[in-house]
């Protein structure tokens, strides 16, 4: 198992950075999310770790080896890190086990044996032991994307990288295929890093979630943490939904327009104005006058699972602001609830 260090990340494309100081740490054997918005540069931050790029500076380091660095740029083959691309790699006019077997060495003793068995290994490892002899062009996009990453795992590379690699399934199946990469990875004790721009993916599937904005790592924490504790509004509302709300804030006591509000990071010197930020979760429906602030409701949207109710509360200023509530039924249009909030709030000073 390697730890995947990453500093100072840069690369251009022509005049147009794309990474401007990527920094980024995986433990060994855990598994990381880049989280970002199409075009912030996470693919080509993948691509350069895996060495199909080079850096313009910076620094990566499998466990205690530098594979890309001032005057250093390890080939792919030789940097043991696997890469999972989105859908479609596989070799066409090659079997499943041909497929798997790619990257393993063809010499040495007793290679086409050991190649075999390896190959079984694998195969059996992502639940496809009987459809070694199938082609690519025979198999679902889901056991496509099997194939693909069990031919990553093969060579028993330290760290595995996987660029979007369920972008192209159905829910059920992306779940499903989900939690196989992870105990895939767990089996081989494989460092892992998945990108995505899917936050739902990112928060469920790994220990640390790294959000990039814009070619760098803007926040590298827990999916609890990021979730709980965002370090700015743009990463609040990117991850989660979110309930914004303009604030004044005296003494680490927000003032909005759903009452008075305690500051999540004990900010008891915090003063002045800005947006206070919650989750719809710790916003709790009673009946109007009983507690609370009075609220409006305007709509309910179903999901399933639960429902949210769109509210409308007047600000201290006289404002309406929108607020997102959970549900478990539609709720009457116009009619009148109150509102709690259990739990502190993050805060973000104006500019
Ligand atoms: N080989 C290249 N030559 C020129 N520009 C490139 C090249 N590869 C990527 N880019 C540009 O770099 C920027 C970042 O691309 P990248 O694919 O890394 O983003 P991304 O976050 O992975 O986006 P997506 O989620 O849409 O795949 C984009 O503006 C893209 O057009």
């Amino acid at each position: 198992m390697k730890r995947l260090t990453v500093r100072g990340l840069r690369k251009s494309f022509g005049e147009t950075p794309v990474l401007r100081g990527v920094d980024l740490e995986v433990p060994s054997g855990a598994f990381a999310a880049v989280l970002g918005p199409s075009g912030c540069g996470k693919t080509t931050l993948l691509r350069v770790i895996a060495g199909f790029e080079t850096a313009d500076s910076g620094e990566v380091r499998v466990g205690d080896r530098v594979v890309t660095g001032p005057g250093r740029a390890l080939p792919p083959e030789r940097r043991r890190v696997g890469v999972v691309p989105q859908e479609g790699a596989l070799f066409p006019h090659l079997s499943v086990a041909e497929n798997v077997a790619f990257g393993l060495p063809h010499r040495g003793r007793d290679a086409t044996r050991r190649r075999r068995e390896r190959v079984g290994e694998l195969l059996a490892l992502v639940g496809l032991a009987d459809l070694s002899g199938r082609m690519p062009s025979q198999l679902s996009g889901g056991q496509q994307q099997r194939v693909a990453l069990a031919r990553a795992l093969a060579p028993g590379p330290d760290v595995v990288l996987l660029d979007e690699p369920f972008s192209a399934l159905d829910a059920g199946l992306r779940a499903a295929l989900r939690e196989d990469v992870r105990e895939a990875l767990q089996a081989i004790g494989a460092t892992g890093v998945l990108v995505t721009h899917d936050q739902e993916e990112a928060l469920s599937i790994a220990d640390q979630v790294a959000v990039m904005r814009e070619g760098v790592v803007v926040q590298s924490a827990t999916p609890r943490e990021l979730y709980a504790a965002p370090a700015d509004l743009d990463v609040a509302t990117f991850v989660g939904e979110a309930v914004v709300l303009p604030a004044r804030v005296e003494d680490g006591v927000a003032t909005t327009a759903l009452g008075r509000l305690s500051l999540l990071r004990g900010a008891a010197g915090e003063h002045g104005t800005g947006r206070v930020v919650l989750r719809p979760e710790q916003l709790h429906m009673v009946r109007a006058g009983r507690a609370g602030v009075t609220a409006r409701v305007r709509g309910t949207t179903f999901y399933g699972h639960d429902a949210s109710v769109r509210l409308e509360v007047t600000g201290p200023d006289g404002r309406v602001v929108p607020v997102l509530c959970r549900t478990q039924g539609p709720l009457p249009e116009h009619e009148e609830v109150g509102v709690i909030v259990a739990g502190p709030v993050s805060f973000f000073a104006d500019a």
